[in-house]
C-alpha cells in the first residue's frame, strides 16, 4: 500500500537541502512524497543568495490540497522563514492530527538564518507542542534549551528539557557536532533515553544531512514503523548519504539521499550483467579453454565507479574460470570481493577512465597480440621486469603499476588489452578491458575466432 509523506519546507535551488532532500528522501524510502512548499532561496552549496517566502494561506492551501485529495500519513517541516508560516502550520498540523517531524532549521550551514529572529519564540510555543518529532542539532538545542551542549549526558539533558517545557513527544538531539569517533544521537521517548549511533565520517558532503535525516523519520512513521525503529533507520540513511555524497560545489557538496536504493541496484545490475557475461563463455566453453592461462581466468565487472570503494565492489568468479576437461567453466557463481588481482586492477582502472569498468585475463601468446592488432585493439605492453620494488611491496600495488604503465601509453584512456610481458615466477598475461563483462567477453571472442 502506497503512503503519503508531505514535506513542509523550502527551496534551495542547488537541490542540496530543503524539498529536493526530503523528496528523494521519501522515494528513496519508498513512500510518496508531497510538497508544501514555503519559501524559495536562491542557494548553492556555500551561500544563500535570496529567499522569498510564501504566503501563509497558500503553504496551508497547499497541505489542504493534498490532505483532501490521498491523505497525509507523516509530514516533516523544515525552513518556515516567517512566525506567520510557522503559526499557520501550527493550526493546520494541530486540525489534522497527522505525525509531524519538526527539524528546528534555523541557520544553513553557510551560515545564512532560514527564520526570522522573532519566530524562534513561535516555534517553540506553537510548532512543537503539536509536534509527534523533534530533531535539533547541537546549536538549534542550545538555542531552543538556553543550555551549553558539549556531551551525551548534556545532550540528553537538553532532550528530556524540550520534552518537558515544549511537550514535543519524542526528541532527537543528534550528535553530528559533538565531538568523538562516533556520532552520538540521543532520543528520549517516554520517559527513557536511547542512543543511536555510526562512525563519525570526515565528509565534505553534509549539506542537506538535517533535511534528508527527518524526511527518512517522516518516511518511517508514514509507513508505520514503530518511532524508535524509524530513527534507527534514518540513522543509517543518513550515515549512507553522508558517505556516498554527491561531490560537486565550491562548499558544503550535497548528501546523497539516493545512495540507500542505487548502491543495492547497482549491486543488483552488476551481478546480473555479469551472469550474462559467464552464460556466454559457457556457450563458448572449449574455444575459451583455450584461453586460460596456469593461474586460471578471472572476469570481473565494478559497480558505479562512484560508489565503488574497494574489491567488495568487484563481482567476479569465485575460484576463477578452469579449464576442466577442455571447456571453460566458472568454478561457482558469481560473488562481490570474490577475486583479488582482477578486481584491484579495474579499481585502478576506474580511478582513471570511468568507462572501464570489467576486465579478465588470458593466456599470453605472441600470435593473440598479432590478431588483437589486426583486429585494431588498442594495445598496451607492460614489461613486469621494469616494476619498482616499492610497488610490488604494497598490497595491490603490482596490479595498480601494470595499470598506470598501459595506460601511461594510450593517453590515460583504457586499451581493450594490456599485454603484461610476465617476470621470474610471474607468468606473461593478456588482459582485456571493456565497458561491461559482456563487451569484454565479445572482445575475447574476437581474438579467439
Ligand atoms: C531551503 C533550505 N532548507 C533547509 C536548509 C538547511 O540545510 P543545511 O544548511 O544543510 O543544514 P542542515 O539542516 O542540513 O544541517 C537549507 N540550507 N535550505
Ligand atoms: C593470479 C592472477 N594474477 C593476475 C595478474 O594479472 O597478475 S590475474 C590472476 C588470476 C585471477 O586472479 P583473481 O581471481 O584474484 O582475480
Amino acid at each position: 500500500m502506497w503512503r503519503v509523506a508531505i514535506t513542509i519546507a523550502g527551496l534551495d535551488s542547488g537541490g542540496g537541502a530543503g524539498i529536493h532532500a526530503d523528496i528523494k528522501t521519501f522515494a528513496a524510502m519508498g513512500v510518496h512524497g508531497a510538497t508544501a512548499l514555503t519559501c524559495v532561496t536562491a542557494q548553492n552549496t556555500y551561500e544563500v543568495r535570496e529567499a522569498q517566502c510564501l504566503s501563509p494561506q497558500l503553504v496551508r492551501a497547499q497541505i489542504m490540497a493534498v490532505w483532501d485529495d490521498m491523505g497525509i500519513d507523516a509530514g516533516k517541516t523544515g525552513m518556515l522563514g516567517t512566525r506567520e508560516i510557522i503559526e499557520e502550520v501550527a493550526s493546520v498540523v494541530g486540525k489534522l492530527g497527522f505525525p509531524l517531524v519538526v527539524d528546528p532549521v534555523m541557520v544553513a550551514k553557510s551560515g545564512a538564518p532560514l527564520i526570522s529572529e522573532d519566530a524562534v519564540d513561535v516555534l517553540k510555543r506553537r510548532l512543537l507542542p503539536v509536534a509527534k518529532v523533534v530533531t535539533p542539532n547541537k546549536p538549534e538545542a542550545e538555542k531552543l534549551t538556553g543550555m551549553k551542549i558539549a556531551s551525551v549526558n548534556d545532550a540528553e539533558k537538553a532532550a528530556e528539557f524540550i520534552h518537558k517545557e515544549y511537550g514535543t513527544e519524542i526528541v532527537v538531539v543528534k550528535g553530528g557536532h559533538l565531538e568523538g569517533g562516533e556520532a552520538i544521537d540521543v532520543v528520549y521517548y517516554r520517559g527513557s533515553f536511547h542512543k543511536f549511533s555510526t562512525p563519525r565520517l570526515e565528509s565534505r558532503a553534509t549539506h542537506g544531512t538535517g533535511c534528508a535525516f527527518s524526511a527518512a523519520i517522516a518516511a518511517g512513521l508514514a509507513k508505520g514503523l514503530d518511532p524508535l525503529e524509524a530513527i534507527k533507520t534514518a540513522k543509517q540513511f543518513i550515515y549512507t548519504a553522508i558517505k556516498y555524497g554527491v561531490a560537486k560545489g565550491k562548499g558544503h557538496w550535497p548528501v546523497n539521499p539516493t545512495a540507500w536504493v542505487e548502491i543495492p541496484a547497482e549491486r543488483w545490475r552488476a551481478y546480473e550483467e555479469l551472469r550474462a557475461a559467464l552464460e556466454a563463455i559457457r556457450k563458448n566453453a572449449a574455444l575459451f579453454a583455450k584461453a586460460i592461462p596456469e593461474v586460471q581466468s578471472n572476469l570481473g565487472y565494478v559497480i558505479d565507479p562512484r560508489y565503488a570503494v574497494d574489491v567488495n565492489d568487484v563481482v567476479a568468479v569465485p575460484g576463477r574460470i578452469v579449464n576442466y576437461m577442455g571447456e571453460a567453466r566458472p568454478s561457482g557463481p558469481p560473488a562481490f570481493g570474490a577475486s583479488s588481482h582482477t578486481a584491484r586492477k579495474i579499481l585502478a582502472l576506474v580511478g582513471k577512465d570511468p568507462n572501464a569498468r570489467s576486465a579478465m585475463n588470458i593466456k599470453y601468446s605472441p600470435e593473440l597480440v598479432e590478431r588483437a592488432r589486426a583486429l585494431g585493439y588498442k594495445i598496451a605492453v607492460v614489461d613486469r621486469r621494469k616494476e619498482p620494488e616499492e610497488a610490488k611491496k604494497i598490497e595491490g600495488g603490482s596490479m595498480k603499476w601494470v595499470v598506470g604503465e598501459a595506460l601511461s601509453q594510450t593517453g590515460g584512456t583504457a586499451p581493450d588489452i594490456i599485454v603484461d610481458l610476465g617476470d621470474w615466477g610471474k607468468e606473461p598475461q593478456i588482459t582485456v578491458v571493456g565497458r561491461t563483462p559482456t563487451e569484454v567477453v565479445e572482445k575475447v571472442l574476437r581474438l579467439l575466432s
